[in-house]
């Protein structure tokens, strides 16, 4: 068993490739596509919607079997076809080019696997359950795409604002990080919602200082913190 390390990558505009033209191909290729990648699928076949994005450009396609220079200066590579032996030897070639890969129909054989993610503006739930089960990874980010609505994509916006504006604004740092705390509350983020994406940064930060004192005087009263979760940093 394995003990994936996980990280948020960046790779706009780099060359990733997606062997297979099946409905797992799709998935790697539309996941890539959120991303920004430049992605080029190589398969004999493709599914419907993967010729649709070749026709429109937002993916190259080789139509035909994949090989092994289809590697050459890719960042990430995935071996989605139905084929084991041709996963397992383009699994390999990506090995000797450094090129990390995954391995669709044995997760094992591949450098890394691919979680299943939820998407809110900066937001990004992923999940993984290293290979022990892909449809409960499935579920468990249904459950989180439930939990937290399309509503937390504009939240995650105007918290980068807020964040940006205290950290021009308020030099000593126990100072900040309180602030920030209290920026990730229950009544800040309902805060962020009400006031929108295009509040002034002064109003906002305004906003923040005033709830990090209602917030100090609960603290005061021995009341519990806002969000519930920091309790253990207090
Ligand atoms: C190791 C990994 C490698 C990789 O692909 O990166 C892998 C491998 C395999 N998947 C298989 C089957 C299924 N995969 C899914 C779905 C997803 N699979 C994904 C990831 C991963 N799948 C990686 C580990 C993830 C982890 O464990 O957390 C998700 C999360 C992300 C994504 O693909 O983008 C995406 C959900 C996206 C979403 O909906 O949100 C479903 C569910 C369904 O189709 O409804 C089934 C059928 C149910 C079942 O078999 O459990 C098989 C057997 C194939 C066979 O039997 O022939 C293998 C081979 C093996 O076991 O090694
Ligand atoms: N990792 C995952 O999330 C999952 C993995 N799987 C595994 O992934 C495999 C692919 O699943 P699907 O996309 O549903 O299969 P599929 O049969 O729909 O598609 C396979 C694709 O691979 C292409 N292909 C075959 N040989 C090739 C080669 N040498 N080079 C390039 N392309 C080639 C075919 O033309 C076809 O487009 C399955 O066989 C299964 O083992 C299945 C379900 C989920």
């Amino acid at each position: 068993m394995t003990r994936y390390y996980p990280v948020m990558l960046r790779i706009e505009g780099k060359r990733c490739v997606v062997f297979g033209g099946g409905a797992v191909a799709e998935r790697k290729a539309a996941g890539l596509l959120e991303a920004g990648a430049a992605v080029t699928v190589v398969s004999p076949t493709l599914t419907p919607l993967l010729e649709t994005w070749a026709a429109d450009g937002k993916i190259a396609a080789d139509r035909r079997l994949g090989a092994a220079d289809d590697l050459d200066g890719a960042a990430l590579a995935f071996a989605a076809t139905d084929r084991p032996e041709a996963n397992r030897r383009l699994a390999e070639e990506a090995r000797l080019r450094g090129v990390p890969v995954s391995v669709a129909d044995d997760g094992e054989a591949g450098d890394f696997v691919a979680p299943a993610v939820v998407r809110r503006g900066d937001l990004v739930f992923a999940v993984s359950a290293s290979g022990a089960g892909p449809a409960l990874a499935a579920r468990l980010a249904g459950e989180l795409a439930e939990r937290y609505g399309p509503e937390y994509g504009p939240l995650a916006a105007a918290l980068r604002r807020v964040r940006a504006e205290v950290r021009a604004a308020v030099p000593d740092a126990a100072d900040r990080r309180r602030l920030l705390r209290t920026a990730v509350g229950d009544a800040a983020l309902a805060e962020w919602r009400r006031l929108g994406p295009d509040a002034a940064g002064a109003v906002l930060l305004a906003r923040l200082r005033a709830l990090a004192e209602e917030e100090e005087g609960r603290r005061g009263r021995g009341e519990p913190p806002d969000p519930p979760g920091f309790a253990h940093f207090s």
